[in-house]
């Protein structure tokens, strides 16, 4: 443009410096519209013509994202998802199994975040393979539920424990079909030729390699689940010797397809990669430009304020992103991350003074057998938690499923996430980038690492990406915890050096948090502190007042929007305490303000009103004679939802990790069932300190019962320690209540003591129940036992 601006000048001065001011202008006036000409026309790319020339539909759709990321425009182009070469995949697709998920798995129809962020022409797609398939003969198949079909089926989830199993049903039932449309059968073995024109088939109508080796993988697993599980053997020997012979021949066309599955997959690969991303600060692009809405999120849940299933799914696939961008970390390794990983993560404090968190997974299903370590600094550590108090919870309530998975990451149905890649391809296609892989990152930083660092950073760098066993131990390294923090910002520094812009931009790491990457919103701070405010000044029903000095210490300029926080919190505390002391019937405003009087608040009180506004029987009065998940639950006593924490004073505690409303039944007491004479026996042969292994309850008849938690383990469940017994005292903080009910099975009715919740429980609160037992009462005098009149 500079050239523009300035060619009169040039052309009287050098070019056309003897010819007059009307010849220039007409020059000018020329080379202006030649210009625009070439904005208009030169910037207008034919999609027929590029795709003469790129014939790869793989190399096609990168080169055209570039093209238009650099302003062009490409005209002509069919509907975006027939140019994407992934998706194509998806159609017929036979289930990935786990066995490979740390490589970039395709795009999945069965991945069930579908409904949000998904590329809005799929559906035409899946429409137009569709017909393709049935026009082929290929597309339809026999009911699920036929004998032979569900038979494999319930081998698939109960045997192989494999989660979408029921695409590998279908894609058998569909070679069934092909085989034989009356019925589904196992006469296929008889027809080799038959067969095998189904697999040529399913390329001529220009299916993946992979696609048809899934499907040749899906039919191996259903041959040998005839071969092995079924009485075939016996009603018959000739089929069953075909069905061996049948699955050798499958074995030799597997094995040639699956060699020219891999050239697909690298030829796949090596086009992205150097197509795509060539700089650590490329791979990182996406966390750069999410990163603003991100924070924002982040805040609002800080905040505590509610989240739109938008947003919850915003921090999901930012911190997927996070873990395979930055973080390195293979889709494996993300999926199969579990709660109890994370509740086990350790801080670590480098030498600097820096303090990170180690989150180390065990299994991520990967051909490697190195433990992955994810490593947090603090900012990215408050992310996840806000991930794990206030989105994680809210996507489990969506699920219709009691049983709470144990992954870390689920998605918005409450189920595990089901590909990772799949929701950072999304996550991409959101804000209009180009993919780029876990893998094509993990490549990206080796290729720099190798340039920029020595010998001993580049060991630790392949530590941290968790490589084979075989290349770790070339690095002669074990992993420590020190080490793996050093690797982390050696990871971090490979993406600085490149290019250090990133005072906004980027992911959070130890540098740019230093030049205050933390001050780039507000909200966040506030948030921040908050989180530090409530640390220190935990809110609990008699709480004192604070004083300023000591909010301003710890809140500095925020102080007095902490303390507001503070006081509501409390506030709510105090109503929902007093609440809970009027279980059944509404109190009245005397009876409340009474029993708010003799608690001693001095300030803060609750107001009479609100208690009565808020007010509602707090049991649940359903009978669980008849509800089968709780009697599963109470048989398997696998509880779900929370776990068993140490805790410096009381030692063992119980935590939670999800949500639990008021009135939901949170787990049960569980022990030996003795009578009321002999849990008397056993109580004077008790110490004090395990008296409250004992539970005493009474029936409507009044006879006294005694629940025994104190022998352990219990003859049902010999290798567990069950969750009940470990629920500690609190009378002023009791967040939950036993309740006496029967179970029912066969006739057989058996009493059990459910703990009910007696308020809204959040996630990672501690469980506490009134064990309704002073100092006095449990003659504990001169012992220390203080806790219990708390
Ligand atoms: C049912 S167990 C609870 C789990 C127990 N903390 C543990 O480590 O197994 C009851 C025992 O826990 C301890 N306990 C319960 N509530 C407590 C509290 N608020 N403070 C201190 N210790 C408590 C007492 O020793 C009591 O006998």
């Amino acid at each position: 443009m500079k050239n523009q601006e300035n060619i009169s000048i040039h052309l009287s001065r050098v070019c056309m410096k003897t010819e007059s001011k009307q010849k220039i202008d007409q020059e000018v006036r020329n080379s202006r519209d030649s210009m625009i000409e070439h904005l208009w026309h030169g910037r207008i790319i034919d999609y027929r013509i590029l795709s003469c020339i790129v014939t790869q539909q793989d190399a096609l759709q990168p080169l055209i994202k570039n093209r238009e990321q650099m302003g062009h425009f490409v005209t002509n182009k069919p509907e975006a998802k027939l140019i994407t070469g992934q998706v194509e995949v998806a159609q017929v697709l036979a289930p990935t199994t786990d066995e490979n998920i740390d490589e970039e798995s395709d795009v999945n129809m069965e991945d069930d975040q579908s409904a949000l962020y998904q590329p809005p022409l799929n559906q035409v797609w899946d429409t137009k393979l569709r017909k393709v398939m049935q026009s082929s003969g290929l597309y339809q198949k026999h009911p699920l539920d036929c004998d032979l079909l569900a038979g494999f089926g319930k081998y698939l989830r109960d045997d192989n424990k494999i989660p979408n199993f029921k695409q590998e049903v279908a894609n058998v039932s569909r070679f069934l079909f092909y085989m034989d449309s009356n019925k589904p059968s196992l006469d296929f073995v008889n027809n080799l030729e038959k067969s095998r024109s189904f697999f040529t088939k399913l390329a001529d109508i220009g299916q993946k390699k992979q696609t048809i080796a899934n499907y040749m993988k899906n039919l191996k697993r259903f041959i040998r689940y005839n071969i092995t599980t079924t009485s075939l053997i016996q009603t018959d020997r000739a089929v069953f010797e075909q069905c061996k012979h049948f699955l050798l021949c499958l074995n030799e066309l597997q094995k040639s397809m699956s060699k020219q599955v891999s050239q697909e997959t690298t030829g796949k690969r090596y086009i992205q990669m150097v197509s795509v991303a060539k700089t650590p600060k490329e791979c990182w692009e996406i966390l750069r430009v999410a990163k603003n809405e991100f924070l924002c999120i982040i805040g609002k849940a800080m905040n505590e304020e509610s989240l739109l299933e938008t947003e919850q799914l915003h921090v999901l696939y930012y911190l997927e992103s996070l873990l395979m961008l930055k973080h390195l970390q293979r889709a494996g390794v993300i999926k199969h991350l579990t709660l109890s990983e994370w509740l086990s993560r350790s801080a670590c404090k480098l030498p600097d003074g820096e303090n990170w968190t180690v989150v180390g997974v065990k299994k991520h299903e990967t051909a490697t057998q190195q433990v992955a370590t994810i490593l947090l600094d603090e900012e990215e550590h408050a992310w996840f938690d806000v991930y794990y108090r206030h989105v994680r919870p809210a996507f489990l309530k969506n699920s219709d499923d009691m049983q709470e998975d144990e992954r870390f990451f689920i998605s918005t149905t409450g189920k595990p996430i089901y590909n990772p890649s799949n929701d950072l391809q999304r996550f991409h296609a959101k804000y209009n980038l180009p993919n780029i892989t876990s893998q094509v990152a993990r490549k990206v930083f080796e290729t720099n690492t190798k340039a920029s660092f020595t010998d001993q950073e580049m060991s630790l760098v392949a530590d941290y990406l968790a490589h084979t066993t075989a290349t770790t131990k070339k690095h002669y390294r074990l992993k420590t915890t020190v080490n793996a923090c050093m690797e982390m910002k050696l990871i971090s520094k490979v993406a600085m050096s490149i290019e250090s812009d990133s005072e906004t931009a980027g992911p959070s790491c130890a540098s740019t948090r230093r030049k205050g990457a933390l001050s780039s919103s507000k909200k966040l701070d506030e948030a921040q502190t908050l989180k530090l405010f409530y640390e220190h000044f935990p809110v609990t029903i008699d709480g004192q007042s604070i004083k300023t000095k000591d909010r301003r210490l710890i809140a500095g300029t925020y102080e007095r929007y902490c303390y507001d926080k503070w006081r509501s919190q409390q506030e709510k505390m105090r109503r929902d305490y007093v609440i809970a002391h009027f279980p059944r019937r509404q109190p009245t405003a005397s009876q409340v303000e009474r029993y708010i009087e003799r608690q001693n608040w001095e300030k803060n009180k609750v107001k009479v009103e609100n208690v009565l506004c808020y007010w509602q029987p707090s049991i649940n009065t359903d009978t669980p004679k008849d509800n089968k998940a709780i009697k599963k639950l109470v048989k398997s006593q696998k509880w779900k939802g929370l776990y068993i924490a140490t805790d410096p004073d009381k030692g063992k505690k119980v935590m939670t990790t999800r949500p639990f409303a008021k009135g939901e039944v949170v787990c049960d007491y569980h022990g030996l069932p003795l009578s009321g004479k002999q849990g008397k026996e056993l109580l004077e042969a008790t110490d004090n300190d395990e008296m409250g292994f004992l539970y005493f309850y009474k029936e409507s008849s009044g006879k006294t019962y005694c629940i025994d938690a104190k022998t352990v383990p219990c003859p049902c469940h010999p290798e567990m320690d069950t969750i009940g017994r470990r629920i500690n005292h609190s009378r002023k903080r009791s967040n939950i209540k036993g309740q006496l009910q029967q179970l029912e099975e066969d006739g057989h009715v058996w009493n059990i003591i459910l703990f009910i919740a007696l308020r809204d429980i959040q996630v990672q609160q501690e469980l506490l129940f009134d064990y309704g037992l002073s100092r006095k009462s449990f003659v504990g005098e001169g012992e220390d036992l203080e806790w219990l009149d708390n």
